[in-house]
């Protein structure tokens, strides 16, 4: 491959050379070879005083001296056999450094007679001439041979490359110094002076250094030719490329494919990646076009290089397509960086890509599946976004792929109770935790999520991974099942309270007297409110009375009002709340506790539909529908003569028995239900619903203070628990006796104790439990105060602590 990378080359210092022009001395011989003439620099070239050097014969002179040989040989033959000459005299071939260029001009006397010569010399022993310092300045090594393939000239790059010095390799044949995988038949210089033209090996030659080491080297070898065009040696430029080769294997190692492209989109190179993932080879794409064989998908180019003009482009992670060598377009993931120009303009383009399939084929599974699944990273940021996700969320992947997972979802678990969080910290999933979160309308939505940690193959969380499902479909299911364990406000699935249910709607509309009957708690207001209004009475008044809460003195007043003058305070007329329901519905809650007295007054108002208010003999008509309700066995009252039996037939029309909650435990799911929905939207808390165990626990407790005190729990538990489902732990304190309690609880077991017995037994435990606080007892048991008061008369029970 043709590196697109451009070698790190290491310039190294080269020996300082000394530059200096070239010093030209001159000598002038007579016929008999005395010298007549010199200059200073002659005889500092040929190392004598000038003076000395005047009528000497220069040949004795030069006699013992080796650098001179050759001109001693010359000038021992006669002198008019010259003609103008330029010879090396120096100690060559020995290759030292002390070479003197020496120039012989023969000086014609009259006739073919010779008056002398005129012999000038250059020393070049230690000049280095531009040329050599040309050369020295390359940073490829280069050497020139002669025709026997003697090394004529060894540059410094060249000395630095090979561990030889110019002095061990001058006038040595080439092979004996280079020994490369070249030499012999296929050597590049020998090659290039036979077929006279350059000879480049751009690979696979290795040259051994000095020290028997040996580095890969690129070769380019040329013949020398002199001003006669005649071929006189060669010339041999060499690289160490074990960078380049270095680049190549890395990004041949690399699994991604890696193609470079020039300015006009032409491919330069293709690793092996890319010839692994298209199956082409690099010689089979080279040269060609980058849209031939790379095309993108929609809204991007396939080639931003050639569309910009010449503008640099950086690209990341960009979808697109190859076309593999069977034809298939390979969906892959590219990258792209331009080369530039010293002006920052492109010249060519690096372009990386990886086959994108496996992604794209997870991709479509996770949005061919129905749930939202998003994965986020350790630092809560969205890494993947299916389409369910989308359209649950009103989201677009790409605008939520990066951001915050609470930027997009806007969940109330967002921040301390994040699921995902609680998965990742505790390393354990989390399941089907309903939450609502505000989708990208602004619109509240219900959806159950799921989390998990992500986790690497050595264990390490590396972000999380989350699936929800909107609820809004299983609610409106939910909803439409409830609506048929729904009577008014009213739910259950007790086959008792069924049979009520398919004859309420007759009752309410029949006029008829109700008589409600139920242990506290067990929801008679609630059905006496569910009665109004499915009647005809609905938009008239209803009052509700507790008769229980009123003190016997003042009842008669407060049901029928008075008449100025009937007692000491009634200074004027005031209406009862019998006139005040007049046209309605009058309900008289705990009418087991109304005085004899006033039994036969109510009496009269069923039968006769008048009354008198106190302190008056007008008779008032009132034209009033009334439902009565008491967690008395009013039967038993009528028996030991505490409630009048005429009375209790008037009330006891229609009669409705409430059964008391531990006797319908299969409501227990759904009012738990009903009340979470009533406290998330009263109380604005993100609770999905409470735990298996605390249902369990719930289905097991007894609730002597029936629905009310359901109510009480969940309400209690709303507080405590900050979001999800409502745990054990939330609970109110009599669902975690302490040790002792416990015991003593399973010490005193149930069974044998009359109902009333439990019933006192629950009521002093929580009163004791709750230091004889009334409210927080209240609270425990889910009773009314009044109810509390009436239940610690009747059983008896007596504070300790009080005066
Ligand atoms: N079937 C039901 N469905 C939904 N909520 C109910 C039901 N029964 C009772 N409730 C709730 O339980 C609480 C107690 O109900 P209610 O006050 O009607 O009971 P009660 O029998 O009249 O009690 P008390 O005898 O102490 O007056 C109320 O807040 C009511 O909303």
């Amino acid at each position: 491959m043709n590196g697109p990378f451009i070698m790190q080359t290491t310039i190294r210092p080269y020996p300082r050379q000394r530059l200096k022009g070239p010093d030209i001395g001159y000598v002038t011989i007579d016929a008999d070879g005395l010298v007549t003439s010199c200059n200073e620099q002659a005889a500092t070239i040929l190392g004598v005083d000038r003076a000395a050097l005047l009528h000497t014969r220069l040949i004795s002179l030069i006699a013992t001296i080796p650098r001179f040989r050759a001109l001693y040989e010359r000038l021992s033959r006669p002198l008019h056999s010259l003609k103008n000459e330029q010879l090396h005299v120096a100690d060559y071939p020995k290759g030292r450094k002390d070479n003197c260029e020496v120039r012989i001009i023969r000086m014609p006397g009259p006739g073919d007679t010779v008056l002398g010569a005129y012999i000038g010399l250059i020393d070049r022993s230690e000049t280095v001439t531009p040329r050599t310092l040309a050369l020295n300045s390359i940073a490829d090594g280069v050497f020139t041979v002669d025709q026997e393939m003697k090394i004529t000239s060894f540059n410094a790059a060249a000395e630095i490359l090979t561990g030889w010095t110019q002095e061990e390799v001058l006038g040595r044949p080439c092979k004996a110094i280079f020994k490369s995988s070249i030499c012999g038949e296929a050597c590049a210089v020998s090659s290039a002076i036979m077929r006279n033209e350059r000879i480049y090996y751009d690979r696979n030659v290795h040259l051994i250094r000095k020290d028997g080491t040996s580095f890969p080297a690129s070769i380019s070898a040329s013949p020398l030719i002199d001003t006669e065009n005649r071929i006189v040696g060669g010339v041999e430029s060499f690289r160490d490329i074990s960078d380049t080769i270095k680049s190549d294997l890395i990004i041949n190692a690399i699994a991604e494919g890696v193609v470079t492209f020039d300015a006009h989109g032409i491919i330069t190179s293709f690793n092996r990646g890319a010839q692994q993932i298209t199956g082409w080879s690099e010689a089979e794409v080279m040269d060609r076009s980058c849209d031939e064989l790379f095309s993108a998908s929609e809204g991007v180019s396939a080639c931003p290089l050639l569309e910009r003009k010449g503008e640099p482009c950086h690209i990341i992670d960009q979808d697109g397509f190859v076309t593999d060598k069977d034809g298939y377009n390979l969906p892959i993931l590219v990258s792209i960086t331009s080369m530039v120009d010293a002006n920052n303009q492109a010249i060519g383009c690096v372009q990386t890509f990886r086959d994108n399939t496996e992604a794209l084929q997870k991709r479509l599974i996770l949005d061919s599946v129905a749930d939202g699944v998003f994965t986020v990273d350790r630092n809560w940021r969205i890494t993947s976004f299916n389409m369910a996700a989308e359209v649950i969320t009103g989201w677009e992947r790409e605008d939520a792929i990066g951001r915050f997972c609470s930027d997009v979802f806007h969940s109330s678990i967002c921040g301390k109770n994040c699921a995902v969080a609680e998965s990742l910290y505790t390393g354990r999933p989390v399941t089907n935790r309903s939450i609502t979160i505000v989708d990208a309308d602004g619109k509240s939505k219900s959806i159950s999520i799921s989390a998990s940690p992500l986790v690497d193959i050595v264990g390490n969380v590396i972000g999380g991974v989350e699936t929800f499902r909107d609820l809004s479909v299983e609610e409106t299911l939910r909803k439409q099942l409830l609506q048929r364990y729904t009577f008014d406000e009213i739910i259950s699935k007790s086959p008792a309270m069924q049979r009520y249910f398919q004859i309420l709607p007759d009752v309410a509309t029949s006029d008829s007297t109700v008589l409600i009957l139920g242990e506290s708690g067990t929801g008679k207001g609630v059905m006496a409110e569910a009665i109004v209004n499915a009647s005809t009475r609905k938009d008239k008044p209803f009052i509700s009375v507790n008769c229980g809460a009123i003190p016997e003195t003042l009842l008669e007043s407060e049901l029928f009002g008075y008449r100025s003058g009937a007692f000491t305070d009634a200074r004027k007329d005031r209406e009862g709340r019998f006139a005040a329901a007049a046209g309605g519905t009058i309900f008289l809650d705990e009418i087991g506790d109304i005085p004899h007295s006033l039994q036969v007054k109510l009496l009269r108002v069923l039968e006769e539909h008048v009354y008198e208010p106190l302190g008056s003999n007008d008779s008032i008509k009132v034209d009033i529908r009334v439902i009565a309700a008491t967690n008395r066995d009013l039967k038993r009252a009528v028996e030991k003569g505490l409630f009048r039996d005429d009375l209790y037939y008037r009330l006891n029309v229609v009669n409705i028995t409430l059964p008391p909650l531990r006797d319908r435990r299969e409501d227990i799911p759904l009012l738990v239900d009903h009340f979470v929905d009533r406290f998330r939207a009263e109380k604005k808390k993100d609770i999905a619903g409470v735990s298996d165990e605390v249902m369990t626990v719930l289905m097991h407790h007894d609730f002597p203070g029936n629905i009310r005190e359901l109510e009480n729990i969940i309400e209690y538990a709303f507080i405590l628990c900050p979001g999800g489902f409502i745990q054990k732990g939330h609970l109110p304190d009599a669902f975690h006796p302490s040790e002792t309690e416990a015991s003593e609880a399973s010490a005193t077991p149930k069974a044998g104790l009359t109902l009333e017995q439990i019933e006192r037994q629950a009521i002093l435990g929580s009163l004791q439990r709750n230091k004889w606080r009334k409210m927080m007892t209240c609270r425990e048991l889910g009773i009314s105060k009044d109810t509390l008061r009436r239940k610690i008369e009747r059983f008896e029970l007596e504070d300790p602590l009080a005066d």
